[in-house]
């Protein structure tokens, strides 16, 4: 099935939003694949956010990402990204519709708590730059009660 990879941001991490934002995804019916906290050295977080290497907001970013430990995490399930992504709300907060994580609980673009996958390729590329050692195999036993 779908992987993403979702981050948890530091300031996720230190306004205590972890429980909530992992509790979102478990209630919608997606299965935790991986979980670790980790602080990131600034190297490693301008890898991830490689791609926007050349954006004006890009060291600010770099800064903020290594700023405190992240909570990093695989799901998996049907349309994972793109549904991960709807969870998750507009990247701008001042966008991101209530009932969203960014829409409930933030304010700032560059404090919008949590970070998801935009595609397969992306989420198959930070899943293997996140999570280098083997993932846990497993399958819940409720399978059948979320999926026909
Ligand atoms: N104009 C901006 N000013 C400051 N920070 C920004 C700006 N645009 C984006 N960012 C930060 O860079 C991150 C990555 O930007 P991107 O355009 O990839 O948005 P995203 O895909 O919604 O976010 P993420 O990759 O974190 O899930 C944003 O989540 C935000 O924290």
């Amino acid at each position: 099935m779908e992987q993403t990879f979702i981050m948890i941001k530091p300031d996720g991490v230190q306004r205590g939003l972890v429980g909530e934002i992992i509790s979102r995804f478990e209630k919608k019916g997606f299965y935790l694949k991986g979980l670790k906290l980790i602080s990131v050295d600034r190297s490693f977080a301008e890898r991830h956010y490689a791609d926007l290497s050349a954006k004006p907001f890009f060291n600010g970013l770099v800064d903020y990402i290594i700023s405190g430990p992240v909570v990093a995490t695989i799901w998996e399930g049907k349309n994972v990204v793109t549904t991960g992504r709807k969870i998750i709300g507009a990247t701008n907060p001042s966008d991101s519709a209530p009932g969203t994580i960014r829409g409930d609980f933030a304010v700032e673009i560059g404090r919008n708590v949590i970070h998801g996958s935009d595609s397969v390729e992306s989420a198959r590329k930070e899943i293997a730059l996140w999570f280098p050692e083997a993932p846990v195999n497993w399958e819940s036993s409720l399978h059948s009660w979320i999926y026909e």
